[in-house]
């Protein structure tokens, strides 16, 4: 598969489930720190206040970590299941990346720290992405239809949305990892792009630039509006910045963020 890091699909499978065979839409994102003065320098950018709402999240995973160590962000935000899949930009547009890199000045640097992710919310279809993470590896055509005859007959059962969160949860051996409540402002800027700045409980505050792209030739572009703007909000090109769940694990579990850091799927 060429998109999607964590694709279980080989070449052989032919086409690619999950980014042929159903529309997507991508998150190009970047967190910044949030300074006292962001929401003016935010309104001086033109960007429109839309609102300000809390929200709680729990996040899943296995005691061996299975998910988070195939950054892949499971979690029940309010009542709503959310799963986070990474996405692999095309080895020519990387190449662009690279080059871009190469070539000097901020914007390259900038580029490379936005992330892609593809947020899926379907229940069956969390389930069946779950799966594919648990069991691993790729090309496993015959167990995956298997499996897919195993995941129908539970749907001819009632399907998963008629299972309590404990059931399917018990079985994959998932269990809760983290849980805070965010209080989140949010601004709507010029071309889509959305600004969220967020106070967790935990004592820890963090902003976000996000836009969504319709297809992956749209990533370079987002992330490059993103960069602009992070510039312009006067963050430093090269600087990475710690998002909630850094910041969580690092407090509340230092030996799940080791496992991160050392896996490469958190950074210091
Ligand atoms: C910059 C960066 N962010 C996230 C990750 C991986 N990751 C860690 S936790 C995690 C899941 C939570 O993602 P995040 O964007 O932090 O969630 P949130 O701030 O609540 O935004 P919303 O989903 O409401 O838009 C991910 C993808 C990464 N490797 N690098």
């Amino acid at each position: 598969c060429q998109f999607y890091t964590a694709c279980l699909l080989s070449e052989e499978d032919g086409e690619c489930f999950w980014c042929l065979d159903r529309g997507m839409s991508v998150e190009v994102e970047r967190k910044f720190v949030c300074r006292s003065d962001t929401e003016t320098r935010l309104k001086e950018l033109g960007a429109e206040f839309v609102g300000e709402r809390s929200f709680h999240d729990r996040y899943f995973d296995t005691e061996q970590f299975t998910l988070t160590l195939s950054d892949t962000w499971l979690r029940c935000r309010g009542a709503c299941w959310e799963l986070k899949c990474p996405v692999r930009v095309r080895e020519g547009e990387e190449e662009e990346e690279k080059g871009r890199e190469r070539g000097g000045g901020g914007g390259g640097r900038n580029i490379k720290l936005c992330t892609r992710y593809r947020e899926i919310t379907e229940l069956s279809e969390i389930v069946d992405r779950v799966r594919q993470v648990r069991e691993g590896g790729r090309g496993r055509r015959k167990e995956r239809e298997r499996e897919g005859e195993r995941g129908r007959k539970k749907e001819r059962e009632g399907g998963w949305e008629r299972q309590t969160d404990s059931a399917w949860l018990g079985e994959f051996a998932l269990v809760q990892f983290a849980s805070f409540t965010t209080v989140r402002r949010s601004y709507i800027l010029q071309g889509g792009v959305r600004a969220d700045l967020d106070l967790v409980d935990f004592g820890f505050t963090v902003g976000e630039l996000e836009v969504l792209v319709e297809t992956p030739e749209q990533i370079p572009a987002g992330a490059e509006r993103i960069a602009e703007l992070v510039e312009k909000l006067g963050e430093s090109a090269c600087n990475r910045v710690p998002g909630k769940m850094d910041a969580y694990l690092k407090q509340f579990h230092p030996e799940h963020y080791g496992r991160l850091l050392r896996a490469h799927k958190l950074h210091p």
